[in-house]
């Protein structure tokens, strides 16, 4: 058993656990395997069989899969894992559900079932396999542009030439930041260890960032995509909406930090940023990759986690490279440190501005592109999810080419995440298949009903500055009524 690939150990207490319950099998309802739905008692279930991962932490996905405590977890394990992770499952089987417990009607099992055969066909179609030649062409492109980056400022002392230069360096460790996520969903690799060293890479040399942090943050966000958290202690919610107290996506969400303080009101911060989220998000997407970069590095060097569960999963299995993490990481700097000093020639304001300039565009660029795909589209709280299919397709917005930004382009520049649907459904498929699999995905979309949503990048931001807006509206006027009577 090795890293990325299979399971290092199994939790000892949860394995016997689970093998004394299988000597004794039973048959649970829905409503008896909701019940265990925390890390330290979770029940998930898969193809109708129930299994007790209570407190599996070494889980080489790491605490993701609490995101499915208490849940079924069938669609979600076929979308993360490779053919042999099945085999393992065994360990931790103890009864089977009671089927007519999930009250499903008779369209809902033949929609599932469906979207199950679809995957299939996909699979048959060839739609997983990736081509080298396309990454190969990836790779070298990008590693031109870093050249070029690098030469403008090795060979030049004119500011409006560095200006370019950090330009493309943006460019750069945004494109860096899609071949990275390409990698660690093991899209490229069907070995899950040569697509964690892409990850390294391309995510930890050219991009600053942790390997073990990304994964944490992403897969949660692909397996709960805009999901409120039932509550503080259920790991079930969407990392990527938790953007309180600058950020909210809903009311609900922007009222969430009153139960923080003693009298149950909003706190001046909360009230000033959701105030006025509308404006200050492009200026917050400015400043996303420093807070990246932070987090990273507090993972990598063991200095923190972003949640209460990353940091329990760190304190029982470690890093999955411990030594390859900060390798990357003292690469990217070296580098970086060296380049915005243009190689020592540069004053210290230089220097900063081109670093900043660099760092806070490809924030941007990241930013605008996962904003696009979910913000302003539908939320949930996580008791209410829907099937994993609908959970998908309305919570993810695609872009298309429109407003004189040809379909090229947006192709370029968003990484793949154009087809952030047909992405969220199969994130092992190649970016390069995507095309081909928005087919199939938008036709069965048409077939079952589901509303599928594709605009161009000047309506979909757009929409989000709007809905941000919105939320931003209800709040005001909620807390204006709240507020102490005079
Ligand atoms: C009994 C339940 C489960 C078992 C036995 C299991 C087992 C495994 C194994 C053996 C791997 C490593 C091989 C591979 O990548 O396919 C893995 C990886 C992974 N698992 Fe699970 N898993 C379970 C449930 C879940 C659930 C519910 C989720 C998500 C909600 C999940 C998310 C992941 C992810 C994202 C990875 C890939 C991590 C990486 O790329 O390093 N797993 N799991």
């Amino acid at each position: 058993m090795g890293k990325g690939g299979e399971a290092p150990f199994i939790n000892k207490k949860a394995s016997e656990a689970a093998d004394a319950a299988a000597t004794t099998k039973k048959a649970f309802t829905l409503e008896e395997v909701s019940k265990h739905r925390f890390p330290h008692d979770a029940w998930v279930i898969d193809n109708d069989k129930v299994y007790d991962v209570s407190d599996w932490y070494e889980h080489p996905g790491g605490a993701v899969i609490f995101t499915h405590a208490g849940d079924d977890m069938t669609d979600i394990f076929a979308a993360f894992h490779a053919a042999g992770s099945r085999n393992m499952m065994k360990k931790f089987y103890i009864g089977d559900l009671i089927k007519e417990s999930t009250n499903k009607d008779k369209r809902q099992l033949d929609f599932e079932r469906g979207y199950r055969d679809l995957r299939a066909k996909l699979m048959v179609l060839g739609m997983f396999r990736s081509s080298k030649a396309f990454y190969v062409y990836k790779y070298l492109t990008n590693i031109g542009i870093w050249a070029l980056a690098n030469y403008l400022v090795a060979t030049s002392d004119s500011p409006v030439v560095h200006l370019i230069s950090a330009s493309l360096i943006a460019l750069f460790m945004q494109q860096s930041g899609w071949l990275a996520h390409d990698h660690l969903h093991h899209q490229v690799f069907k070995n899950r260890h040569y697509g964690d060293y892409g990850g390294l890479l391309w995510g930890g040399v050219a991009q600053g960032y942790s390997i073990q942090w990304w994964k944490n943050k992403h897969n949660g966000h692909h397996a709960v995509t805009n999901l409120h958290s039932s509550s503080a202690a259920a790991q079930d919610g969407d990392p990527d909406i938790d953007t309180m107290p600058v950020l909210a996506w809903s009311l609900k969400q922007a009222q969430s930090y009153r139960e923080l303080s003693a009298d149950g009101s909003d706190s001046a911060i909360t009230k000033f940023f959701i105030g006025h989220q509308a404006i200050l998000y492009a200026p917050i997407l400015l400043l996303a990759r420093l807070s990246w970069m932070r987090e990273s590095f507090k993972v990598a060097f063991g200095l923190g986690a972003a949640t209460e569960n990353a940091a329990e999963e760190m304190k029982r299995k470690g890093l999955q490279f411990p030594i390859g993490e900060k390798v990357a990481l003292l690469l990217h700097y070296t580098w970086m440190i060296a380049l915005s000093t243009g190689f020592g020639r540069f004053s210290i304001l230089h220097s900063l501005a081109y670093f900043l300039f660099g760092t806070c565009a490809c924030g941007f660029l990241l930013g605008v592109v996962f904003g696009l795909g979910h913000n302003g589209m539908a939320t949930y709280d996580a008791d209410a999810r829907p099937d994993f299919w609908k959970l998908q397709v309305t919570t993810t917005r695609n872009i298309i080419g429109g407003h004189g930004i040809p379909q090229f382009m947006v192709d370029w520049l968003c990484g793949g995440l154009q087809y952030q649907v047909e992405h969220h459904l199969f994130p092992t498929i190649p970016r390069h298949n995507l095309p081909k699999t928005h087919e199939f995905v938008h036709s069965f979309c048409k077939e079952w009903g589901v509303t599928y949503h594709a605009t161009d990048l000047f309506d979909g931001t757009v929409e989000v500055i709007k809905h941000l807006q919105n939320v931003s509206d209800q709040f005001v006027v909620d807390f204006v009524m709240d507020g102490p009577t005079m």
